[in-house]
């Protein structure tokens, strides 16, 4: 798997492709994971202290980077402060203890997991000033809704680079999309795959069939291709690497368009406006 990149508004070179690890066990298996992928080409992770495996997510790249050539800095970590530790004193708590069982000095990306009302504008000032200080390299929010990017961005001293956010052909979330390139936030995708629901769609195995590709791979090249960094999970090895393997093919103009048009604004996990924090 060749690494794809984007550069963040901020300069910082992220992945456009990299691993979930949402519902993977914290013991032996998100730690077994994380080797499979980065050993196949991943280079980034994206985990959160909601997740509860930032101890096995840690113990993997601890041991990739043990048994290979490569160092921390070829590696992209992303973790997320968790909702109920939103707040100036609770975030800077929140980061070093996530620090602490990734067993890591320093994230590359550290998001707002939820935009917490009333909460999220003193979180995003630990934020702002963890990234002022040097401990993190980048610094975005996820679930943001354009309303929520637009009262964010009255006080911010730092603009997010990253909105991560349910993102699939059946929720191609393009105003938000365009509202974030205009802000120079750049979009990433959860739930890429909309959690497997999509690779029995008639339209993708189609156009899977036409590429020689599986219906995971033409989805995941359709994120990429389009600028959307996408985050599959996978605790399985062969989709694992199936999943890393889209860079050698291209899907043309009409074919985005087809995938584009599945759209039905439909989701799959919580609406930010109506979530029970
Ligand atoms: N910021 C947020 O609020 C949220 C962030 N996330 C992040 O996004 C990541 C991805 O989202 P997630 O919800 O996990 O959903 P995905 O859309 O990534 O789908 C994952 C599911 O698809 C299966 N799968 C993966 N690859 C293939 C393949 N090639 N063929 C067939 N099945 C496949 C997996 O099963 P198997 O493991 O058995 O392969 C799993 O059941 C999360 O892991 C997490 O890091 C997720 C939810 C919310
Ligand atoms: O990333 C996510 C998955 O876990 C959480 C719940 O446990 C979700 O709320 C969240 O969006």
């Amino acid at each position: 798997m060749t690494q794809q990149t984007v550069v963040l508004n901020n300069d910082i070179v992220m992945p456009i492709e990299g691993l979930g690890v949402f519902r993977v066990d914290d013991q032996e298996v998100a730690a077994k994971s994380v080797q499979v992928a980065i050993r196949s080409g991943y280079r980034l992770i994206d985990t959160a202290a909601i997740y509860q495996n930032e101890t096995g997510v840690g113990q993997g790249i601890k041991a990739v980077l043990e048994e290979t050539d490569l160092s921390r800095e070829d590696l992209f970590i992303t973790s997320k402060v968790w909702n109920a530790d939103q707040g100036y004193d609770a975030t800077l708590k929140a980061y070093q203890e996530s620090l602490t069982k990734l067993g890591l000095d320093y994230l590359d990306l550290y998001l707002i997991h939820w935009p917490v009302a009333g909460k999220y504008k003193d979180t995003w000032r630990a934020m702002e000033q963890l990234y002022k200080e040097g401990k993190v390299r980048a610094i975005g929010v996820s679930n943001f809704q354009i309303h929520h990017l637009e009262d964010l961005l009255k006080d911010a001293e730092v603009t997010p680079v990253v909105n991560q956010v349910e993102r699939h052909p059946r929720l191609t979330q393009e105003p938000l999309k365009d509202y974030c390139e205009q802000h120079g936030i750049r979009l990433e995708a959860w739930a890429p795959l909309m959690v497997g629901e999509l690779l029995q769609n008639e339209t993708i195995q189609g156009i899977a069939k036409k590429y020689g590709k599986s219906t995971a791979q033409i989805i995941l090249r359709w994120h990429v291709q389009g600028g959307v960094i996408a985050i599959p999970k996978s605790v399985n090895e062969g989709r694992i690497q199936e999943n890393g393997q889209i860079v050698d093919f291209e899907l043309s103009a009409e074919d985005m368009a087809a995938i584009n048009a599945l759209n039905q604004d439909h989701r799959t996990g919580p609406d930010p406006d109506t979530f029970d924090f």
